[in-house]
């Protein structure tokens, strides 16, 4: 039986924004410039406007500025892209986030293709993609560089390691193996069709939940020792009627097997806005004469 250790991603995170704080402290008085990251909210869908409302609040906490703009559930596309050219224009505006899911109605890839690249604090434009796939300087999508960041913090080197992630998103799975290739780990992407899932996960030294589905992976399919990163966030039924976040891994069953893993809430979710705040310094040093 292994003792699982438990990785502490609200105690990281909390670190991370103290460090990011001091850095735009400096950046100011260096540059006579405030970072601004401007975060763009359609519709009402309460989980987003909560973090939404973490964002703002944590952005301010480190110094930088601030800008919401929250359109109504019906905006247009047409309006939605005019917001974006407006903040791609404005040089107060370092990064620009544009939350999501957008309303059905909205092509997110048309939105997310205008923010300009420099400014994309999300790291979600095809031209911060590919950068990353080439393994050129990027803005990389901030819940997979939250990840990196606690992996390498619990185990140092990744290099050689054999890693699985399971789930193959554009804003997590996709992006979160590049970042694990560039640490020299062996990396495989499986999904929910993948043939023995079970199997392909024993092979794992490093295995990240990132498939959006309650409890998916067991703990039977843990390699014992293995780290478990679980970047789910699922709300599920009690028996008393309320509600609870569990990740995509079924954590009590992986105590004893797993030989780290980061708990749901109060792990990956926390870093995800930490990285936020890392990406929109960076760009607006990036941006400003003398910034870097
Ligand atoms: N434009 C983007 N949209 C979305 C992203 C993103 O990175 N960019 N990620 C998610 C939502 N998200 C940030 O936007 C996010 C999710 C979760 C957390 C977090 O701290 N979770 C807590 C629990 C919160 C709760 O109680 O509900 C935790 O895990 O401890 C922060 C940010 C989708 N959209």
């Amino acid at each position: 039986m292994v003792e699982t250790r438990l990785i502490d991603g609200k105690a990281f995170a909390e670190g991370l924004r103290a460090r990011i704080a001091d850095e735009v402290t400096e950046f100011k008085a260096r540059t006579a410039v405030t970072p601004g990251l401007a975060v763009v909210l359609v519709g009402e869908d309460p989980a987003s406007a909560v973090y939404v409302r973490n964002k703002g609040k944590q952005t301010v906490e480190a110094g930088m500025a601030s800008i919401e703009h929250k359109l109504a559930a019906s905006a247009s596309q047409d309006e939605v892209l005019a917001l974006v050219r407006q903040l791609n224009a404005d040089p107060a505006v370092h990064g620009i986030l544009v939350q999501l899911p957008l309303p059905a109605h909205i092509d997110a890839q048309a939105v997310l293709a205008t923010i300009d690249p420099a400014k994309d604090v999300d790291g979600f434009h095809v031209v911060n993609a590919g950068r990353l796939a080439v393994g050129l300087d990027a803005l990389v999508p901030c819940t997979p560089l939250g990840c990196i960041l606690l992996l390498k913090h619990n185990l140092g080197s990744l290099a050689g390691l054999e890693a699985v992630v399971v789930g193959r998103s554009n804003i997590v799975g996709k992006p979160l193996a590049q970042l694990l290739l560039r640490e020299d780990c062996t990396v495989t992407i499986a999904h929910s069709r993948t043939r023995d899932l079970p199997e392909v996960c024993r092979r794992a030294d490093i295995l990240i939940g990132a498939v959006g589905r309650p409890e998916m992976i067991r703990g039977a399919w843990i390699k014992p020792g293995a780290t478990v990163i679980d970047v789910g966030i699922n709300r599920v039924a009690k028996p008393d009627g309320g509600t609870r976040l569990v990740g995509d891994v079924a954590f009590e069953e992986a105590q004893g097997v797993a030989g780290a893993i980061t708990p749901v809430p109060g792990g990956v979710g926390p870093m995800t806005i930490a990285c936020l705040l890392q990406n929109t310094l960076t760009a607006a040093k990036r941006q400003v004469a003398g910034g870097a």
